[in-house]
Order: structure tokens, then sequence, then C-alpha cells
């Protein structure tokens, strides 16, 4: 990772600012495969109405990027992010289409110059202490654990507390309204993410409804 640029310090300490505000505000970040841009609107509307307003559609779909601009532009008071980001190419197609925040699986150079050259701000994927002590060296804080039940789950991550304090961590990966509750009681997990709160099978059939009491579900049994 000799590639990686040097962030000014009071420009990264505004972007995770950003972050923390939206990442603090919910429990939960619904992770969301939208296949289809009629989708978008009513299944950001259904979460925002079930109490999760800072939303995450994955990069995985044709219709994704313009799933986060009909999201953006139609639903007033949500944070919507961009996931599943691979390249540089990825950031600015994400940035433009309007993504508040930028969220990888991992790190690379090429993502992390493109982070650099950003005011978007990256919420970075991490699996190991390693990766988290390179990221901390170029001022980030606030990572993403991924994938997180995989990777070792709550009782890894509480490992990391320990040495490294200063980090905070939204897991992501195999987590459920079940196991959520174990990372969010560690003192170095701000929230978590999950695809549980929007299944792929709702989305298709349209079940908004469900959706928005999944949601509501999520926020009156997970603490913020
Ligand atoms: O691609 C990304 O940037 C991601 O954010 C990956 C997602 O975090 C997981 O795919 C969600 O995992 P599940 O909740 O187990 O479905």
């Amino acid at each position: 990772m000799d590639n990686i640029n040097h962030e000014s310090g009071a420009r990264m300490e505004a972007k995770t600012e950003t972050l923390l505000k939206a990442l603090t505000a919910q429990p939960v970040i619904p992770v969301m495969i939208v296949e289809s841009v009629e989708h978008a609107v009513p299944l950001a509307r259904a979460l925002v109405e079930g109490g999760l307003k800072t939303l995450e559609i994955t990069l995985r779909t044709d219709a994704a990027l313009d799933a986060i601009k009909a999201m953006t532009d139609e639903i007033e008071g949500a944070v919507i992010g961009a996931g599943t980001i691979l390249s540089a190419r990825d950031y600015a197609a994400a940035e433009k289409a309007g993504a508040e925040f930028i969220v990888s699986p991992g790190i690379n150079g090429d993502i992390l110059d493109a982070a650099d050259d950003s005011d978007v701000p990256l919420l970075p994927g991490t699996a190991t202490a390693s990766e988290v002590l390179s990221l901390r060296e170029e001022g980030y804080r606030v990572m993403k654990f991924f994938p997180a039940e995989q990777a070792g789950g709550a009782p890894y991550l509480k490992a990391l507390s320990s040495p490294i304090p200063d980090v905070m961590f939204c897991p992501t990966g195999g987590i459920s309204l079940a196991n959520a509750p174990d990372y969010l009681k560690l003192p170095n997990v701000i929230c978590v993410g999950g695809s549980w709160v929007a299944p792929k099978d709702m989305v298709v059939r349209g079940d908004w409804d469900g959706i928005r009491k999944l949601a509501e579900e999520a926020c009156a049994t997970l603490k913020a």
C-alpha cells in the first residue's frame, strides 16, 4: 500500500464527522440490492418511514446508480450511500449519482487515492488488525468490519478494541436481528450493516409495508 496518499488532517476530520453523523443516527444501516429502478423510491421510503434514514445501495446491479439518484432526488431526509465500491471508477460513478458516503468491502490503493481526492467520505472495509492499523495511519477512525461473522464475529472485534481503542466499526456481513446486539454492545461499534431489513424477495414482491415493519422492529429492538 505504498501508493496511499496523505490527506490533510482537517479535511479528513470533516469527512469523519460526516460519516459519524450518518452512522450514529441508527442501529443498523440497511444494505440494499436494487435490481429495478422502480423499486428504489418505495423501498427507501419504507425504510425511512420505519426509522432508518441512512441507507446503502450496493453497486452490484445495473440499476444501482439510477437507484441512488432516484432516492437522493426524491426521499427527503434520507442519507444515501453506495456500497460494493471496488475501484476509483466505482467511487467516481457513485459520487456523480449523488452518494453521500462510500462503502468498500476491502481496500486498495486505487480506492484510497479516490477517497483522498473526494469530499465524499469512505467507510473502508477491513478484516485484520494490520489493515486497521494501515488505515489508522492514514487518518481513518471509522471502518467497516467485513465480512463480520465469517471473519471472527463480535469476539474478534472485541479483541481489537483493547489495543486499538480509537477506531470505531460498522460490522457487516452475516448480521441479523438475533446477533446484532452482540456487536452493538461493544465499545468500538457504532452501528451494524445488514441486508436483513431489506430482503431481496420482499423488494421483488414490492412488500413495502413488510419492509417498513422490519425497519421499525430493528429500531425498537436494537439500541441506537
Ligand atoms: O459490498 C459491500 O460493500 C457490502 O457492503 C457487502 C455487504 O456488507 C454485505 O453483502 C451484506 O451482508 P449481509 O447482511 O450478510 O447480506
